[in-house]
C-alpha cells in the first residue's frame, strides 16, 4: 500500500501531460462514457434518492470497472453509504482505494491501461476487499456500542442495500465455472475392507476374494446374531497395546496386526487369552492383568473391571475387523513383537511373538532347522558322490532336541575352518645335541644405532657390497634410480632402506635386517632408525642384537647435535635392553680431512658417556671411517691423511665378537617380529629372532596373549631351510592350523607345556632418564609396546649395590635408578627378566629389567 502511495506522490502529473495524448479520446468514446454515467446516475438514484455522486466520480468508476455499469453502481453505493468522513480511520484507510482510481496521473493511467487487465483488476478487487473489511468492522462497532457517530448519520438505512455476494461478484475465486469445478475427494477414514483395497464397497465390479470374503463376514455376523449375548466383560488387550479403538476409528498397521491376532485367539480359544510376551508378566500394567490366562476356562461371566479407563465395549474384535485380511508378514510380526501377533498362517516357531528372536529355537513347540542333519546341497552331492564311487563326509549325529541342536551348533561353529588341518610328521630330534655337532658357523646379530643421518645405512650398504652380499648389477640399478630424484648419495643407503618412503625421505623408518658372512661368522644386520620419531622401532631392533654399532657423524656441528640427539638415547637404550658390546664407528672422516684431533675428541666424549652409562671400557671400541667412499669398513683407508689409524677396521671389530651364550635349554620364547602372509605354499609365515629354548619341524606352538595353537611346518634359519633352530637365531617359521588374526607383532610363541603368562602390572628396576613421578608412560618390549601407567615409586636405589636408598619417593631424578611398580592397560605376555623401556611424550623416561 505505501509503495503506491509513495509512488503517487513521486509522479508529476506535468512531466507527462505532453506526450500521452490520452486526452484526447474519439467521440465515439466519449459518447459510450456518457451513456453509462447517466445509467449509473439513473440507477443510483434510483436505489436511494439522496445518493449523489459527481460525474467525475461516476466516470471514474466506470473506468475502474471497464464501463460494467452495475459494479460502478455497487461501488459507488459502497461508498457513499459509508463515507470515509465518518471516521478519521475510514478516511485513512479508503484513502490509497480511492487514490487509486481517482488521483492517478495520466501517465499512469495508461501504464495501467495497457497493462494486463487482470493485474489491474486484482488491484482494484484487493483494495475493494479491504475497504469491505474495515467498513464491516466500523459498521459493526458503531451497531454494537450504539455510538452515535460523528458524521454519521443515523440511522443506517442505506445498509440493507449493501450486498456482500454482489459486491465480490466479479472476484474471480467465486467465479469458477460450473465445468471447472472438480469433485475433492476425501480419503475415508475406514480402512476399505476389500482384498487388498481393491472390492469396492459400492459399485464397481467385485472380485472373486472379495466377494469370498463378505460371503464370509455376512455369514459371522449372521451367527453372531443367533448366538446368545456375551455379558460385557473388559476388553482383552494385546499386552503394551492401546485400547482398542472404538468401531469406525482408523487402525494402524500393528492395531491391525494386533486385532487379526486377538481375532485368531478368540477363535482358538473360544475365550480371552494373555497375548504378551512369555518373560512380561511381571510388569504388566493393571489393566492387563484382568485378562485370564490361557489356561483358565473362560467364564460365563467375569468381574466387573475395578478400573474406570476400561473400555466398555463389547468383546467383539471379530465383528469389527474381519479377518480377511493377509496374515501379517513373519518380517511384520519379529518387527511389531506383541502388537502383530501371529496368524493362523504363520509357521509355529514364528508364533511365539518373541522379540528375541535367539529363543525362537527355544520354545518348546519349536521345530528347528537341524544343522546336524545333511542340508538338501549335501543329499544331493551325496548322491552324485555314490553315484561316481565315491563317499562324500558322513553327516553328523541328528540333534535330539532344540537344546541339543543349539549347542551342536555353537560347537560346529567352533570347529568351523575355512582350511584343512595340517599334519606335518615331526622329526623328534634332539635339537640342543643337533645344534651341538651342527658345523655351522657362529652367528651374531648386530644393530646399527645413531642420530639421524649418521650414515648407518650407507656403512651397512657399504659392507653388504664389499662382502658380496649385494652385487654390482643392483648398486649400479640404485645409484640410478637414487640419481634420477636427486639422492645420487643414498645409493649405498637404498640397500637397506628397501621402503619407497624411506627412499623418497631419505631416511630409515623401520628395522631392516640383512645377512653377511665372513669366513667365522654369520652377521645378521639390523639397521634402525635414527629419528626420534622411530625410536619405537629401534628398540624394537635393539632387542634382537647382540651387540651394537653405534654411528657417529664426525662433521663439524653435527656430532655435537647428535649428542643432543639420539645418539646418547640409543646408546642408552641399548644397553638397557641387555646389549654389553658397542663398536662406536666414527663416521664420515673424510668430511673433516681425517682429522685425528676430531677423532680423538669424539672419542673421548663418547667412551665417557658409554662408560656412564654401564658399558665396559674393555667391551667399547672406535673405528674411524668412511662409510661413503669404503674407509676402514672392510678394507684400510689408503688416504695418505689416515695413516695414523693402525688399528682394526670395522669388519674386523666385528669378528671379535664373542659368541653370544643364549638360554638354549629354557622353555620356548619367540617374540613375533612380524606376520606374513605368503603364497599357496606357506600361507601363513611369523619372523623374528628366539629368545630362548628350540623347536623343530612338526611341533605345536602356543601363541600369546591369543592363546591359540599352530603347527611349525617349516623352519628357515638365517634364510636357510632348517630342521630346527635354538635361541639366538633368527628365524622364519611357517605355520599351519592358525588363522592369522591371532598373531600379531610383539606376541610370544612358547609351549602349551610350558607358557608365558600374560600380566597387567609388574615390578621393574629402572635406570630414570627424565624426572619419574606416577605417570603414563608406554611400556616397550621388542616389537611389543602397550599403554600403562607407573603407578608407584617403590624406592630410589643405590646403582652398583642395588640397595635402596630411599623408600616412596616422590620424584626420581633423571640418572637414577629406581624401583618401581607399573600398571599397563592390557594383559600383555612378560616376564621375569626381561628387560623393558619406558616412553612418555614421544621420549624414553626410563628403561629397565622387569622383577
Ligand atoms: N661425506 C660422507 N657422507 C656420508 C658418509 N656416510 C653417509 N653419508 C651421507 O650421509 C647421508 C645420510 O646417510 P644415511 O646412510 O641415509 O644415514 P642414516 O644414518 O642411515 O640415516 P637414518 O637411517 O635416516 O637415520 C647420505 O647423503 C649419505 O650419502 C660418509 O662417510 N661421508
Amino acid at each position: 500500500m505505501s509503495r503506491h502511495r509513495v509512488k503517487n506522490v513521486g509522479y508529476d502529473d506535468d512531466e507527462f501531460d505532453d506526450d500521452d495524448g490520452y486526452d484526447s479520446p474519439d467521440p465515439e468514446e466519449q459518447e459510450f462514457l456518457q451513456q453509462c454515467t447517466a445509467a449509473v446516475v439513473g440507477q443510483l438514484r434510483a436505489g436511494q434518492p439522496s445518493l449523489t455522486a459527481t460525474t467525475e466520480e461516476v466516470q471514474e468508476a466506470l473506468w475502474h470497472y471497464y464501463n460494467d455499469i452495475d459494479k460502478a453502481v455497487n461501488y459507488l453505493r459502497g461508498v457513499y453509504l459509508f463515507p470515509p468522513s465518518i471516521c478519521p480511520r475510514l478516511l485513512a484507510r479508503s484513502s490509497w482505494f480511492a487514490g487509486g482510481g481517482v488521483c492517478m496521473c495520466k501517465k499512469e493511467k495508461e501504464v495501467k491501461k495497457q497493462a494486463a487487465p487482470a493485474v489491474q483488476k486484482s488491484r482494484v478487487q484487493a483494495g475493494k476487499f479491504t475497504y469491505f473489511v474495515y467498513t464491516l468492522v466500523e459498521v459493526l462497532d458503531i451497531v454494537l456500542t450504539g455510538l452515535p457517530v460523528p458524521g454519521f448519520p443515523a440511522p443506517l438505512p442505506a445498509a440493507a442495500h449493501f450486498s456482500a455476494a454482489d459486491f465480490f461478484r466479479d472476484c474471480p475465486w467465486l467465479n469458477v465455472p460450473a465445468h471447472r469445478k472438480a469433485d475433492i475427494l476425501v480419503e475415508p477414514l475406514y480402512p476399505r475392507l476389500g482384498l487388498l483395497g481393491g472390492a469396492p464397497e459400492s459399485g464397481g465390479k467385485m472380485s472373486k476374494l472379495a466377494a469370498l470374503a463378505a460371503a464370509r463376514k455376512k455369514k459371522e455376523g449372521e451367527k453372531a446374531a443367533a448366538a446368545p449375548e456375551v455379558p460385557s466383560t473388559p476388553q482383552p488387550e494385546c499386552l503394551d497395546g492401546p485400547p482398542p479403538k472404538p468401531s469406525g476409528t482408523p487402525l494402524s498397521l500393528s492395531e491391525r496386526l494386533a486385532a487379526s491376532k486377538l481375532s485368531k485367539s478368540s477363535e482358538t480359544n473360544g475365550g480371552l487369552r494373555r497375548l504378551g510376551r512369555p518373560g512380561a508378566s511381571v510388569s504388566l500394567p493393571a489393566r492387563q492383568q484382568l485378562v485370564p490366562e490361557p489356561s483358565k476356562p473362560s467364564p460365563p461371566s467375569l468381574p466387573e473391571p475395578t478400573k474406570q479407563e476400561e473400555p466398555d465395549t463389547k468383546p467383539e474384535p471379530q465383528k469389527t475387523t474381519p479377518n480377511i485380511r493377509a496374515s501379517p508378514s513373519t518380517f511384520a510380526s519379529v518387527i511389531l513383537g506383541n502388537a502383530a501377533g501371529p496368524t493362523m498362517a504363520e509357521p509355529s516357531h514364528l508364533n511365539s511373538n518373541n522379540v528375541d528372536l535367539l529363543q525362537i529355537y527355544g520354545q518348546d513347540h519349536a521345530e528347528p532347522f537341524d544343522f546336524a542333519a545333511p542340508s538338501p546341497d549335501d543329499v544331493v552331492m551325496n548322491a552324485q558322490s555314490t553315484a561316481k564311487g565315491f563317499k562324500s563326509k558322513p553327516a553328523g549325529p541328528k540333534a535330539a532336541g532344540g537344546q541339543k541342536g543349539q549347542s551342536d551348533l555353537a560347537g560346529g561353529m567352533k570347529d568351523l575352518s575355512v582350511e584343512e588341518k595340517v599334519t606335518v610328521k615331526s622329526k623328534n630330534l634332539d635339537v640342543v645335541a643337533e645344534y651341538n655337532k651342527s658345523t655351522r658357523k657362529k652367528s651374531a646379530s648386530f644393530v646399527v644405532i645413531g642420530h639421524v643421518d649418521a650414515g648407518k645405512s650407507t656403512l651397512m650398504g657399504r659392507l653388504l657390497a664389499d662382502q658380496g652380499a649385494i652385487d654390482q648389477r643392483t648398486l649400479d640399478k640404485y645409484r640410478k634410480e637414487a640419481e634420477k630424484i636427486g639422492k645420487g648419495s643414498f645409493a649405498l643407503a637404498w640397500v637397506l632402506d628397501q621402503g619407497s618412503e624411506e627412499r623418497a625421505r631419505g631416511v630409515t623408518i623401520d628395522i631392516a635386517t640383512n645377512k653377511f658372512e665372513t669366513e667365522t661368522t654369520a652377521f645378521t644386520i639390523v639397521d634402525a632408525p635414527g629419528h626420534r620419531d622411530f625410536v619405537p622401532n629401534m628398540i624394537a631392533g635393539a632387542s634382537q642384537a647382540d651387540f651394537a654399532v653405534l654411528v657417529i657423524d664426525s662433521s663439524v656441528g653435527k656430532f655435537e647435535s647428535g649428542l643432543k640427539g639420539q645418539t646418547k638415547e640409543h646408546a642408552l637404550l641399548v644397553r638397557s635392553m641387555g646389549v654389553q658390546k658397542i663398536i662406536v664407528a666414527v663416521n664420515k672422516m673424510d668430511t673433516v680431512q681425517w682429522d685425528i684431533e676430531r677423532f680423538q675428541e669424539i672419542e673421548q666424549q663418547i667412551s665417557a658417556f658409554l662408560t656412564t652409562a654401564g658399558f665396559q671400557p674393555k667391551n667399547i671400541a672406535f673405528v674411524p671411517c668412511s662409510g661413503v667412499l669404503g674407509d676402514n669398513i672392510t678394507r684400510r683407508s689408503e688416504d695418505p691423511k689416515s695413516l695414523w689409524y693402525t688399528g682394526r677396521t670395522l669388519l674386523e671389530e666385528l669378528e671379535t665378537s664373542e659368541p653370544y651364550t643364549h638360554a638354549l635349554d629354557k622353555p620356548l620364547r619367540m617374540t613375533i617380529g612380524d606376520v606374513f602372509r605368503g603364497g599357496v605354499q606357506n600361507p601363513i609365515s611369523i619372523s623374528g629372532r628366539l629368545d630362548a629354548g628350540s623347536l623343530q619341524m612338526g611341533d605345536q606352538i602356543l601363541t600369546m596373549p591369543s592363546g591359540e595353537t599352530a603347527l611349525i611346518r617349516s623352519v628357515e634359519v638365517d634364510g636357510e631351510p632348517s630342521d630346527w633352530a635354538v635361541a639366538g637365531q633368527n628365524v622364519v617359521l611357517h605355520l599351519a592350523n592358525i588363522d592369522p588374526i591371532h598373531l600379531r607383532s610383539g606376541d610370544v610363541v612358547c609351549r602349551a607345556s610350558a607358557p608365558i603368562k600374560t600380566i597387567t602390572s609388574f615390578t621393574a628396576k629402572v635406570l630414570a632418564f627424565e624426572h619419574l613421578m606416577p605417570m603414563q608412560v608406554d611400556v616397550h618390549r621388542g616389537r611389543l609396546h602397550v599403554p600403562g601407567r607407573i603407578s608407584k615409586l617403590v624406592a630410589s636405589l643405590d646403582k652398583t649395590s642395588g640397595a635402596a636408598l630411599k623408600k616412596r619417593p616422590k620424584i626420581v631424578a633423571p640418572g637414577t635408578v629406581a624401583r618401581v611398580v607399573v600398571e599397563i592397560d592390557q594383559a600383555v605376555p612378560l616376564e621375569a627378566p626381561t628387560r623393558i623401556v619406558l616412553r612418555a611424550g614421544g621420549t624414553t623416561v626410563a628403561a629397565g629389567l622387569l622383577e
